[in-house]
């Protein structure tokens, strides 16, 4: 089920990222300044509750004619939740967020996963003054017990229903797990493996009864299967939240890989200082959702004011097969995105078709080594590699136009068999590699790939890539130098500064951006930005392209913009995330450069 209305992320400001070992830092940072580990709980699960509370009173004025409802009196009926908990510290929150939601009145269902009869036994217990069932004493409590036992016995003493997942899973109709909102607190930071046994089929449950009864699922600091340095779900088995509470620090894997899809709307609940014992922890990415605003165009200036793209690709294979798209979506998109003037050096059999589309364009043929490394001093910018092919005569002029980039001094962007070149150039060791690596500390060198890309790049199979997407750009950047874009669902972007190098995880863009030709845009969107030097520095930036690309598809699918609302330029009616085309992004890019100005 979808939450209306915005997302929580502040659009204006970028939001730090942690991985998990940070997070774990972060808590012993604070404790290690006295302050009580229970408490913390306490702290995170009051606060989850009235959250839990809001976010349902948002869901249901959503369904119901708002003037009728008033939710200080809950007359009607009483809210029902559902709350999933494992054994950890996340399963200790759940715990004490049904004590909390008890005490507000609504019915609490506690369901237990990987819970032995021993550890409801009340020999713990007994350490507690059981005259007292408020967690002050519990807290107070000398006992060795964890803060997950300690919450445990808060939530037993209060009278909160619980059943064992294991006992009641044969009859997932019942009664008692019928709810309006579905609480996960299976796992937290802490998941480090795949959930197997039980808990797979604890979290398949817990989204099927989630979907059934039209309830809001709500995860608890991550959802549960979702690794949160890397974002990575293992074999499809996570929750599938509608919103996720995240607490202390924003965890990177909610928002790149799997951890998009499943994370839904994520608010902050931040519960300690950013800086704790002096420790001020850098995060391990920024989350962008926008672009930079541009300074307006001067009135006197020129097509050359703005830069000249050569965009080199669009071959043809032993007049086969053949991949002119690629060069002429790469290039639209670069006039799209500002730059003054384009040439193509693709095959000449695509000369015509180029023309047909883009007549703002020069031509040049890809084979004509000396006419392309004359334009390639006259360029501002080149950009390499979108359908050059992947044969020995490609490869041949792959070599020749980047030498001829490196000597003329130009910014340079490799995409798409560009890659495959490099990535087979590095296994034959050779001396292209270094060079572009030391040219890449002067000059600006960015580069493209996709995970598939990647794994080649770096000898690594794609699961590899994929399984840790930060260490796979960072390792990509140290051994090719330059700036880098790894491409999927939360692109990350690693730029590098003169002494430190900072990753972007991208906010925007859906899956329908996920068709042949995207990239070749992107590689566009790059090269039209860095070819126009009237632009300061963060205004041209690698990031900066990978937010308009991402906004331009968000235009594209969104159902109430000028584009999707009547018809858009192609004549089609409401473009949805299926049958988004890549040839549709040019003019949406144009929409998001005027938006960028006027905002
Ligand atoms: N300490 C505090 O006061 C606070 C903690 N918070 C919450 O705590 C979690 C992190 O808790 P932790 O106990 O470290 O980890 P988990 O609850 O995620 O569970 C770890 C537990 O589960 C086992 N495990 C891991 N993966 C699997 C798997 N696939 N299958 C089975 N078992 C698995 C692992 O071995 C451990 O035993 C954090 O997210 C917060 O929700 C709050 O921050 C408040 C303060
Ligand atoms: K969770």
């Amino acid at each position: 089920m979808q939450i209306h209305g915005h997302s929580s992320i502040d659009k204006k400001h970028p939001i730090s990222l942690y991985s998990s070992k940070q997070l774990y830092a972060m808590e012993q940072a604070w404790f290690s300044e006295g302050h009580d580990s229970f408490g913390l709980m306490q702290q995170a699960a009051w606060q989850m509750a009235k959250h839990i509370e809001q976010l349902y009173e948002k869901k249901y004025l959503n369904h119901h004619s708002s003037a009728s409802v008033n939710f200080s009196h809950r007359h009607n009926h009483q809210y029902r939740v559902s709350i999933w908990v494992g054994k950890g510290n996340n399963g200790g929150d759940g715990w004490l967020i049904a004590y909390y939601l008890k005490q507000a009145g609504w019915q609490v269902q506690i369901v237990t996963v990987g819970f032995e009869d021993s550890d409801f036994s009340n020999s713990d217990s007994d350490q507690v003054n059981s005259d007292k069932s408020d967690t002050t004493a519990i807290s107070n409590s000398k006992s060795s017990i964890t803060d997950a036992q300690k919450a445990l016995q808060v939530a037993r003493s209060a009278n909160c229903k619980y059943e064992r997942f294991e006992d009641s899973q044969n009859d997932l109709r019942s009664t008692a797990l019928q709810a309006d909102v579905y609480i996960d607190a299976l796992f937290g930071i802490g998941l480090d493996r795949t959930p197997e046994g039980i808990y797979k089929q604890a979290i398949r449950a817990f989204n099927e009864l989630t979907e059934q009864n039209n309830g809001l699922a709500i995860a608890v600091d991550i959802p549960s299967g979702v690794v949160a340095s890397t974002g990575e779900v293992f074999d499809r088995i996570a929750i599938k939240a509608d919103a996720t509470l995240c607490l202390i620090a924003r965890k990177f894997g909610l928002h790149t890989k799997d951890g998009v899809d499943y994370s839904g709307q994520v608010t902050d609940i931040p519960l300690i200082p950013y800086q704790v014992d002096n420790v001020a922890f850098e995060p391990v990415a920024k989350l962008i959702t926008t672009g930079q605003a541009f300074s307006p165009r001067r009135q006197n200036s020129y097509k050359g004011s703005y830069g000249h793209v050569l965009v080199i690709g669009g071959n043809r294979i032993d007049g086969s097969q053949g991949m002119g798209g690629a060069a002429i979506l790469s290039a639209s998109s670069s006039m799209a995105a500002g730059a003054g003037k384009i040439t193509v050096a693709c095959h000449e059999a695509f000369h015509g078709a180029l023309l047909t589309s883009l007549p703002d364009a020069m031509t040049i043929n890809l084979h004509d080594a000396q006419g392309v490394q004359h334009l390639i001093k006259a360029a501002s910018v080149v950009a390499i590699g979108m359908g050059l092919g992947r044969d020995d005569k490609a490869q041949a002029l792959f070599v020749n136009y980047i030498q001829a980039a490196m000597t003329a001094k130009k910014p340079i962007v490799i995409d798409a068999d560009g890659l495959y070149h490099l990535a087979s150039l590095q296994l034959k060791n050779d001396k292209l590699i270094s060079q572009l690596r030391e040219y890449s500390t002067d000059n600006e060198v960015c580069l493209t790939p996709h995970s598939g890309e990647a794994a080649k790049l770096l000898n690594k199979k794609i699961h590899e890539i994929e399984s840790d997407r930060l260490s796979a750009i960072k390792l990509c950047a140290q051994t090719y130098g330059g700036n880098w874009v790894l491409k999927g669902a939360g692109s990350l972007v690693l730029e590098r500064g003169l002494d430190q190098e900072q990753v972007y995880v991208c906010g925007v863009g859906n899956a329908g951006m996920a068709t042949a030709g995207m990239g070749d845009v992107l590689s566009g969107v790059i090269a039209g930005l860095l070819a126009q030097q009237d632009l300061e520095p963060e205004m041209r930036s690698l990031h900066q392209a990978v937010i308009i690309h991402g906004l331009a598809g968000d235009i594209l699918v969104s159902q109430t913009n000028q584009y999707n609302s009547g018809k858009s330029d192609r004549g089609h009616l409401l473009i949805g995330q299926r049958g988004l085309q890549a040839q549709d992004m040019p003019v949406a890019i144009r929409h998001v450069m005027q938006l960028l100005v006027d905002s």
